[in-house]
């Protein structure tokens, strides 16, 4: 499954700014998450970049915190937007080969690595814009509500085929636990109620719903929706390009990532120590609880996952989600 890998942080300048990118000792040499960084407009970009879904691994959630603290450490940076290098997966949740016949050792530190990753995201200084270009299931979404502002593309592009026949792609996001036979945990639960109010969370992590964006901004899930026709070269923003990491230079025309870039740039021209506090007035309590249950969630979780009728239930999940691949 993982192969263990080593972050390591590679500095080097670029335009207005310096870009910065974790490498990965393991034989792929790949990079799980790169960041770029402007500190002429104060924004930073954070790429996840783990083939084939973004799904988090224990040292995926670890590179993207490491990724955050850094930009954090840089006191011009006040906004990030958070994206994928894959134009159809914002992130899958959680890589499901951590949950599956788990080493004993391992799974805690991987819990805990995910507690780490809501607490640094939930509670950044920083304000996190979430450019969901593709589908946003599980911890994926809830990766989405840990930001500042989302932004959820309306799913027109990447069609195959030709006229009538063109098959649309409709991106979805939700906590769709349940649909694993597993159920979120409490402060996974917790913001989906805090973003789209009790009644329709409730609803919403019964039947482990996904949601079109369309439903999803109807709802309040996402904070608008946007097509991704790349516009005309004209419509190119200045300073989007720079940031962007080489992998996604194609996307400087991107309606979707141009809106995050300009809401990022908004964030970013707040007086930060004012924009902070009110971001502290509706987000500690929520982090105080979270904190104060950590190791009763993380034995909870550990509990949970392991027992017998769970562990058939995700082997089966899993199964099917391969075989599903493969008859692509
Ligand atoms: C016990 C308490 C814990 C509670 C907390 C749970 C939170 C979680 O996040 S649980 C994980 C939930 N995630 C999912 O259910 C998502 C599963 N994936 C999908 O639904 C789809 O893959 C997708 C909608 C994200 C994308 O669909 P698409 O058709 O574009 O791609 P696929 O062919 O399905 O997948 C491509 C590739 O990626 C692998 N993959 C997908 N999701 C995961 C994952 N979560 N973990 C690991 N790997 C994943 C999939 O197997 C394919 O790989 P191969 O081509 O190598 O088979």
């Amino acid at each position: 499954m993982n192969t263990v890998i080593r972050s390591q942080l590679l500095r080097f300048s670029v335009g207005r700014g310096q870009q910065f990118r974790f490498s990965t000792a393991a034989a792929n040499g790949n990079d799980l998450v790169i960041g770029t960084v402007d500190e002429t407009l104060g924004i930073a970009m954070l790429t996840m970049n783990r083939p084939p879904a973004n799904s988090l691994s224990l040292e995926m959630n670890e590179a993207i915190c490491t990724s955050l603290k850094t930009m954090e450490s840089n006191p011009k940076i006040q906004s990030v937007i958070l994206s994928s290098s894959n134009p159809k997966i914002f992130s899958a949740g959680l890589d499901v080969s951590e949950l599956v016949s788990p080493h004993p050792d391992r799974l805690p530190k991987f819990w805990n690595s995910l507690q780490q990753l809501y607490l640094d995201l939930y509670g950044s200084r920083l304000a996190v814009v979430a450019a969901i270009q593709g589908h946003a299931p599980a911890a994926g979404c809830f990766l989405a509500m840990a930001c500042d502002y989302r932004i959820m593309s309306s799913g027109d592009i990447g069609g195959e085929g030709g006229g009538d026949m063109k098959k649309r792609f409709v991106p979805t996001i939700g906590l769709n636990e349940t649909q694993l036979g597993i159920a979120a945990p409490p402060w996974m639960g917790q913001l989906l109620v805090r973003t789209i109010g009790f009644r329709q969370a409730e609803l919403a992590l019964a039947m482990g719903t996904l949601f079109p964006p369309d439903r999803a901004l109807s709802i309040g899930l996402v904070d608008a929706i946007e097509s991704e026709q790349h516009g005309a070269e004209s419509t190119i923003i200045e300073g989007l390009s720079e940031l962007l990491p080489s992998i996604s230079k194609d996307q400087a025309s991107n309606p979707l990532m141009q809106k995050a870039f300009k809401q990022a740039t908004t964030f970013a021209k707040i007086p930060p120590h004012a924009r902070v506090a009110s971001k502290l007035v509706t987000r500690q309590s929520h982090i105080h609880d979270m904190i104060a249950t950590r190791d009763e969630d993380t034995a909870h979780f550990c509990g949970f996952v392991t027992q017998e009728a769970v562990q058939k239930n995700l082997i089966a999940y899993v199964e099917a989600m391969k075989s599903k691949s493969k008859k692509k």
